[in-house]
């Protein structure tokens, strides 16, 4: 990654990589979850009701009825690591430093909760950092996932005299190396299962409909992963959008009424696949593996697998070094 010690014009320079998610509550108790969702659904660039409006619903009923439930939720995928979408993020940066070597900083944040993006960029700066790129691991671009978490790392340059230059890593929902590595990842897996799927669905994180009318290319980004890979399997692919929050209307077909319908449709035999997330969390491991599978059993269906996301696998680090790797060239030139 680095230039020729002899390069005529650019001297080296370290560079950061601050890898960025949703974030995670710190435990799997209601006082963690509270505080966790409090951040996170006071967000305006995820729930865009006015704040009036908003706060109360959310204060007065939403932090005192959901962070119990959820709580136990995330009690049923708790690792001795933590929560796995922390843990994983956390494998993901080690694995990335390892392949850059001692020029590059690899490092992670959370939008919500710890680690904060800020305490990170202000540790890469302090670090020697002159260069930084910030790479939102959402291969679908979403103002609620993406934007939030670039704006959250902009407010912190924000608040530096002498910043780092910064680049953002594009979404790359369409990206041959993010859809060879989804291949790859799901051939793989359905190799090892002990029965043949008759239909594989693929479930994306859902989103208010609104969003998508005001411009947000978040559900053509997941159409055209989904497409992309349909072609590149040589299969057809169910999608569908799941978790629902709220009274407003989503994207669909929701993932829980498909999974329910789909024994009647003749489908007695599923493998879940859910490509929008970087990491496996409590969306995957308990809504689509233990929630899924239950609604799926319950309508009929006698065989059901859950396959986990790209998370620290070969083709998935394989995978952010190519894209990651791309972006430093333009620095190292
Ligand atoms: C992958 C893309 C995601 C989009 C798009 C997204 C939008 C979005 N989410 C909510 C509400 C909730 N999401 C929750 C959890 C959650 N969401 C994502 C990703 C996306 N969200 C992840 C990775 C996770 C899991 C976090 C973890 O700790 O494992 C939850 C909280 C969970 C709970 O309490 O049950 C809520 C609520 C909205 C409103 C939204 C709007 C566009
Ligand atoms: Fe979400
Ligand atoms: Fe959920």
């Amino acid at each position: 990654m680095t230039p020729p010690a002899d390069h005529p014009l650019i001297p080296p320079r370290k560079i950061g990589v601050l890898l960025t998610n949703l974030g995670t509550p710190d435990a799997p108790d209601a006082r963690a979850v509270k505080r966790y969702l409090g951040e996170f659904l006071s967000d305006r660039r995820v729930v865009e009701i006015p704040r009036l409006a908003w706060q109360p619903i959310l204060r007065g009923i939403i932090l005192n009825t959901r962070p119990k439930k959820s709580a136990h939720a995330y009690g049923l995928v708790w690792s001795e690591e933590g929560s796995p979408l922390a843990a994983i993020t956390r494998r993901q940066s080690a694995a990335l430093q390892g392949a850059f070597g001692p020029d590059v900083i690899v490092d992670y944040a959370m939008r919500y909760g710890n680690p904060a993006i800020a305490d990170r960029l202000t540790a890469m700066k302090d670090a020697g950092c002159e260069r930084i790129l910030i790479a939102p691991l959402y291969p679908q671009y979403c103002a609620a996932t993406t934007a939030t978490a670039n704006d959250k790392a902009f407010a912190a340059l924000a608040a530096m005299r002498w910043q780092p230059a910064i680049r953002t890593l594009p979404p790359y929902h369409d990206d041959p190396a993010y859809i060879g590595a989804l291949k790859a990842n799901v051939e793989s897996q359905l190799a090892g299962l002990d029965f043949v799927p008759d239909a594989i669905l693929c479930s994306f994180h859902g989103m208010p409909k609104r969003t998508l009318e005001l411009g947000d290319p978040y559900h053509c980004h997941c159409q055209k992963t989904a497409r992309l890979l349909a072609q590149a399997m040589g299969r057809e692919l169910i999608v569908a959008f799941q978790s629902r929050f709220g009274p407003a209307k989503w994207l669909g077909p929701a993932t829980d009424a498909t999974l329910e319908a789909l024994p009647a449709r003749g489908v007695r035999k599923v493998a879940v696949i859910a490509p929008g997330f970087s990491a496996d969390c409590l969306e995957t491991l308990e809504e689509l593996a233990i929630r899924g599978r239950d609604s799926f059993v319950g309508a009929g269906g006698t065989d059901f697998a859950y396959l986990p996301c790209l998370n620290d696998s070969g083709p998935g680090m394989a995978m952010l070094r190519d894209l990651i790797g791309r972006e430093l060239m333009g620095w190292v030139a």
